[in-house]
């Protein structure tokens, strides 16, 4: 599952495992975005940061790991790229699916080398509130040769987004985050406002 995580919240994770579980995968692997490509002129929070909050969120849970892959490469992180450096990494019998909200799903024919892209791996593409993927949408991206597999998870409608604005004001954040990773936002004071 790829994203930014800036924080991982419960949505990511409950999203995740209903995932899992509906598409029997052996494994989800967080994947943290170094430089996200769709974010680059976004402030975003150190890498180092996101992938420990994300390692705190999944310990819990032995089906969840996080790679640091993407965050340790150099300059902008493509899909591409990662997909390439796990098919190496992993034997050959090995099937990847890559998870992805429908928000973004939406954009995969611009994303880096898609048609490369598209033969690496089945797009599990999440519905989330306010975001589902239209057949018309599915249609299309499966003319530009992407395998996409739809889930209708109960999704929580929380955001990244959501979480920052209200760490930054002072608001809680509990049950929007693992506790875990809400003791870290407030031991490292990520998100206040004035810092970035
Ligand atoms: N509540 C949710 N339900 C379903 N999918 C989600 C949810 N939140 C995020 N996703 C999906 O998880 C992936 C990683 O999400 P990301 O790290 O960008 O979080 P986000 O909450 O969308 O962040 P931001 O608000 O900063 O844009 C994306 O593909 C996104 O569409
Ligand atoms: O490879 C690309 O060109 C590309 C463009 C936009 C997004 N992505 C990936 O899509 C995932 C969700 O991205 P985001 O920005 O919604 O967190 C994350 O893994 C990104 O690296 C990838």
């Amino acid at each position: 599952m790829g994203g930014t995580f800036d924080p991982v919240h419960l949505g990511h994770l409950c999203c995740a495992e209903q995932v899992r579980d509906a598409c029997a995968l052996d494994a989800v692997l967080f994947l943290v975005a170094g430089t996200p490509s769709f974010k680059r002129d976004l402030a975003v929070t150190d890498a180092a940061h996101r992938v420990a909050m994300c390692r705190l969120a999944v310990a819990e849970n032995p089906a969840f790991d996080v790679s640091a892959l993407e965050a340790a490469r150099p300059g902008i992180t493509f899909t591409v790229d990662t997909l390439r450096q796990l098919h190496a990494h992993y034997p050959e019998n090995v099937e990847l699916a890559f998870i992805v909200g429908a928000d973004a799903a939406l954009a995969l024919p611009e994303w880096k080398e898609a048609d490369a892209l598209a033969g690496l791996a089945e797009f599990i593409v999440m519905s989330r509130p306010g975001s589902s993927l239209a057949a018309a949408d599915a249609d299309r991206l499966a003319q530009a040769g992407f395998r996409i597999r739809p889930v209708a998870p109960s999704a929580l409608d929380i955001s990244s987004t959501e979480v920052r604005r209200r760490a930054s004001c002072g608001q809680s954040i509990r049950y929007l985050v693992p506790d875990a990773v809400r003791d870290y936002v407030l031991a490292h004071k990520l998100y206040r406002k004035g810092d970035s």
